[in-house]
């Protein structure tokens, strides 16, 4: 059988995180491995920064990225993508009580991970924040809980994650899509050119959102 190396950036929980037993697991994985059960292929997992993912990418270390990553015009120069496989949006987060609204965030430090569509949105639309680049989210959140930063930047379903987590965390106005930031949803990215995996893999994706498989990991990851 074929062997598709994915690559991630997993401290992104529910999508991906590494576990107490060093395992690399989460609402991607899942997904990335009911896929290759359907084209019968076997499926690897490694770790790396997310600003170097697509680099990576296009040296053939690996063959698909699965990041929460995504479908932006941007990277669309520079990947092939599958179909969507999950619908997107941003939101900020800060200390309860602290931030009254996006407006309130001139002259804050926002905190966001290098090489995301966050960091793109934030550095082009909203000028009169300061962007305090982390190389993960994890850190960031523990900054924003320690006051070194007033807010920070995330996927939605990560920033309803965090606020779990944290009850002296707020979300802080409404979300945000912009399509030429957050693009149309998250995708694989694969190599330019590679157009017999994306066949295979988006048809794997049709099934599995068409039997109940996609369902039932995403009620696994996104329902408490
Ligand atoms: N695994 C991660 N750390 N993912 C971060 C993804 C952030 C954002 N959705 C992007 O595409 O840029």
């Amino acid at each position: 059988a074929q062997t598709i190396r994915f690559a991630t950036e997993a401290s992104y929980p529910p999508f991906e995180f590494v576990d107490a037993d060093n395992k690399i697991q989460g609402f991607d994985v899942d997904l990335a491995n009911a896929l290759c059960k359907e084209i019968d292929a076997t499926c690897t997992f490694t770790n790396q920064a997310f600003d170097s993912l697509i680099p990576s990418l296009k040296f053939r270390r690996f063959d698909a990225v699965m990041a929460g990553m995504d479908i932006t015009p941007d990277r669309e120069k520079q990947v092939l993508f599958t179909q969507p496989y999950y619908d997107n949006s941003a939101l900020f987060i800060a200390q309860k009580g602290k931030v009254a609204d996006i407006a309130a965030l001139k002259g804050k430090r926002v905190g966001v991970q290098n090489g995301t569509t966050h960091q793109t949105y934030l550095t082009d639309k909203q000028g009169e924040v300061t962007i305090v680049p982390y190389d993960s989210y994890q850190n960031a959140i523990l900054d924003l809980k320690n006051g070194r930063i007033d807010a920070v930047f995330g996927d939605t379903a990560v920033v309803n994650e965090w606020l779990k987590q944290n009850p002296g965390l707020a979300s802080v106005g409404e979300k945000v899509t912009d399509k030429a930031y957050f693009g149309t949803g998250l995708g694989i990215a694969l190599r330019l050119g590679n157009s017999e995996l994306q066949g295979k893999l988006n048809a794997a994706l049709d099934k599995v959102k068409a039997d109940g498989r996609w369902k039932t990991i995403y009620q696994k990851w996104f329902q408490q």
